[in-house]
């Protein structure tokens, strides 16, 4: 809302917006009146009650205590603002902004089209969301496979424009040079090694990997290599569970499987896919897991509110602003007077 706007609105209907942060906002923070009529009250999560509240921001040490600790490191994706704030305050352990936003939040055909600007604009609108998490962008395909030194300035753009912690690239032993060149400058990569979608036409789609010997050898190579490169975890995309188990056990790094089975170090969705955020009908991944229909509750909810504009229910008096009873006299008397209506 506009300054100008904001001086319109009476003082008396300001409210103190009671944000996801907590009821007690820190004094730094405690000018931010915003001109709301309402203050959210959400049965499901109670103010200052989600896992993440006061939780210390994760870092790499964190995940390496988890790691250690034989603790399962929990992983999903968002793509902006919002996806980011839920994960986050839902105590995920590291938050993904995987180029799979390409399909699910640009209406892209894969992962390929997706630009680098692109990616660092909700890498920006993630960051800003994430108080707690460790946050991972994707490198887009294009932007790392020429040259290390490609590699890393396209992962310093990630960092000094995304705003993110570390970044995630696809390939294996090809991209331990790679690996190495942004890992010694100070950026944590996360290697994603199996089904390596930006490279689906060379895979033949998206297609299982590491399912034959000559395969499942393939991958453990590929592991060892990105992590000898310095890689700091290692993501296993749809491979047999018994390959991933093999290599998890085999590693000093954690894995985080997706379509890998149970034997990883840790778990990685996309988050649309999860919370069932897409229309009814889509085929997905066998390995997801769909803990939530938030597409039929949009439904519902914007198809009530449609229901209620064309029957005038909404809004209704609460919804609105009066005006001061000598004022509104004044004005009708006036109105009169000018013969308006
Ligand atoms: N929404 C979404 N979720 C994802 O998990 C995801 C994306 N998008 N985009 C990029 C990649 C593509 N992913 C996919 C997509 C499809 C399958 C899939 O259908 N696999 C088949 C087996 C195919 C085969 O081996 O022949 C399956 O049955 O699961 C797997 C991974 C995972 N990634
Ligand atoms: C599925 C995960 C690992 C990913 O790379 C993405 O979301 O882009
Ligand atoms: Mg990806």
């Amino acid at each position: 809302m506009s300054r100008a706007l904001i001086d319109l609105v009476p003082k008396s209907s300001w409210v103190l917006r009671s944000t996801s942060w907590g009821n007690s906002l820190p004094a730094a923070v405690s000018h931010a009146f915003l001109p709301v009529a309402q203050v959210r009250q959400s049965s499901h999560s109670p103010m200052g009650a989600s896992p993440s509240h006061g939780r210390k921001p994760v870092t790499i040490n964190t995940l390496q205590s988890l790691y250690r600790k034989n603790e399962p490191i929990t992983m999903i994706t968002a793509h902006d603002f919002p996806s980011a704030h839920v994960a986050d305050h839902a105590g995920m352990d590291m938050i993904l902004v995987g180029d799979s936003l390409a399909m699910v939040a640009l209406g892209m055909e894969d992962t390929s089209e997706v630009m680098m600007e692109e990616m660092i604009l909700h890498c920006r609108s993630v960051a800003r969301a994430t108080k707690s998490a460790f946050t991972v962008g994707d490198l887009p395909m294009g932007t790392y496979e020429i040259a290390p030194e490609q590699g890393l300035e396209s992962a310093i753009r990630m960092v000094k424009e995304g705003r993110i912690k570390s970044v995630k690239l696809e390939g294996g032993i090809e991209m331990a040079p790679t690996i190495a060149k942004i890992t010694r400058a100070g950026i944590p990569v996360l290697a994603h090694i199996g089904l390596t979608p930006q490279r689906q036409n060379s895979l033949g789609g998206f297609r299982v990997q590491g399912k034959s010997t000559a395969g499942a050898l393939k991958l453990i190579e590929d592991a060892l290599a990105v992590q000898e490169a310095g890689a700091f975890a290692v993501v296993l995309e749809a491979v047999p569970a018994e390959v991933a188990g093999l290599v998890t056990r085999n590693l000093a790094i954690p894995t985080i499987g997706i379509g890998a089975g149970n034997g990883c170090s840790g778990q990685v969705l996309v988050q649309v896919d999860m919370t069932g955020n897409f229309p009814p009908g889509r085929i997905l991944p066998k390995f997801v897991k769909q803990y939530g229909d938030v597409w039929s509750e949009s439904m519902r909810a914007i198809q009530a509110y449609k229901a209620d504009v064309k029957s005038r229910a909404y809004p209704a008096v609460e919804h609105t602003y009066p005006m001061p009873k000598d004022e509104l006299a004044e004005f009708e008397k006036l109105i009169g007077e000018k013969a308006l209506r």
